[in-house]
């Protein structure tokens, strides 16, 4: 059933279009996520699609009807809108403010009876919000702020939740847990969620469709699993100094160079030294990596020079002998750690080598796990108990000559 339909709306204020060509069918208990940079005009589409701002052209449809032909009692029983804009109530508590969601269901003079109240608890509860019943609205943080705010949508028992940003300001406990709140909303209550959000993470992980907005226009709109690949974010977003993985579902700051560190890793164990190399100007090699290994792709996202095998191959001869090449290059070599198995045994080999001509090499494992795996050359490693152990011997002038 479509609940909310946007058919070639043109948004936009006086004379000057902010969106064109929007098309949307927002179907029972969807979730639908707007994206893009700040100014695409994603709030401006939002307030049109709530009735709050007349289109410039095409029409909006709520359960079948003009939009702007609902008088405000029948649009708040089917619509709540969560914007941006700061509440001010006053003296209200938690309760008093969700309460005032009820006001399609009160009297004139806005009595609230039992039923009201029992909605209101309701409401809170569905939030996780039933212990700030009693406190002022105003001394509440920001997170909780926004849990009363979505209480009072949630208050107005309506069909369709349009929210701006509702996870700015929030920190990561809190922004989970409001875009939890809002999936369970959409699928045990069969409510519609159309909200706008900076973080393509989130979308990623929590919406059905991704609306991306740029420049005037709807880039791309569907399952954000097929819209939000590597290509379309770079496109949205202008981004050249960070990298979006659409398997890691997330963004990696750019490697910049600066001095090369050859990284054996696998299995995870290369993933955090790659970014703290990074992050303090290191250029970072690694392999020999497998392509379905999640260092590579985190390899792969922040930019790192990659030496990869076939996922489920044993190391071949011209990875292994692009290695040797590369790690010749390298100032420093760091065992990170990686578990070693039938297919990556030649790693230890390109440690072994770098060994044999005099060179250090730095490593995550205890003494008695490289003595195990390397012989009596496992007295020659550099041993590091930390991540930042590793940094202040990798920087420290003692080693410089790695
Ligand atoms: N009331 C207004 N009158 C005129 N222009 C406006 C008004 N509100 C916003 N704009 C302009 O419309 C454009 C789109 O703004 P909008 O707030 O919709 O973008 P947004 O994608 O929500 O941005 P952000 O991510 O920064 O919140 C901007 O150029 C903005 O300056």
């Amino acid at each position: 059933m479509k609940v909310l339909q946007a058919c070639d709306l043109a948004v936009g204020y006086g004379t000057r279009t902010v969106v064109n060509d929007i098309n949307l069918d927002a179907l029972k208990g969807q979730f639908i996520c707007l994206l893009g940079p700040n100014g695409s005009g994603k709030s401006t589409i939002l307030r049109c699609l709530a009735g709050l701002l007349a289109p410039l052209r095409g029409s909006v449809y709520l359960k079948g009807n003009q939009l702007y032909t609902l008088g405000p009692g029948d649009l708040a029983r089917t619509m709540a809108v969560v914007l941006t804009e700061r509440l001010s109530p006053g003296l209200l508590t938690a309760f008093e403010v969700v309460a005032m969601g009820r006001y399609p269901y009160t009297d004139f003079w806005g009595h609230l009876t039992e039923k009201d109240r029992c909605k209101t608890q309701e409401a809170l509860r569905l939030v996780n919000g039933e212990n700030l019943a009693t406190r002022y609205f105003a001394e509440l943080s920001d997170g909780e702020k926004q849990k009363v705010m979505l209480a009072r949508a949630l208050a107005q028992e309506p069909e369709l939740i349009i929210l701006d940003e509702p996870t700015t300001h929030l920190d990561v406990k809190h922004r989970l847990e409001v875009m939890a709140i809002l999936r369970q909303l959409t699928r045990e209550k069969g409510i519609t969620v159309i909200l706008s959000l900076h973080e393509i993470d989130l979308a990623l992980k929590s919406c059905a469709i991704a609306m991306l907005v740029k420049e005037g226009k709807i880039l791309a709109c569907g399952p954000p699993e097929e819209v939000l690949d590597e290509d379309t974010v770079t496109e949205l977003y202008d981004i050249d100094s960070a990298y979006f993985s659409d398997c890691l579902g997330g963004m990696e700051l750019r490697n910049n160079g600066g001095t090369l560190v050859y990284v054996l890793g696998g299995a995870g164990s290369g993933a955090r030294v790659y970014r703290m190399l990074s992050k303090h100007g290191f250029g970072v090699v690694t392999g020999v990596i497998h392509e379905n290994d999640v260092d590579y792709h985190v390899g792969k996202a922040i930019g790192a020079t990659l030496i990869e095998e076939q996922p489920f191959e044993e190391i071949g001869d011209s990875s292994f002998e692009r290695a040797v090449e590369l790690i010749r290059r390298a100032a420093r070599v760091i065992d990170a750690g990686f578990p070693v198995g039938s297919l990556n045994l030649r790693n230890l080999d390109l440690i072994r080598l770098v060994l044999a001509q005099g060179r250090t090499v730095y490593t995550l494992r205890g003494k008695r796990e490289t003595e195990e795996l390397y012989g009596e050359a496992g007295s020659r490693f550099i041993h590091c108990h930390s991540l930042g152990d590793l940094l202040e011997k990798l920087t420290s002038n003692a080693h410089a000559t790695g």
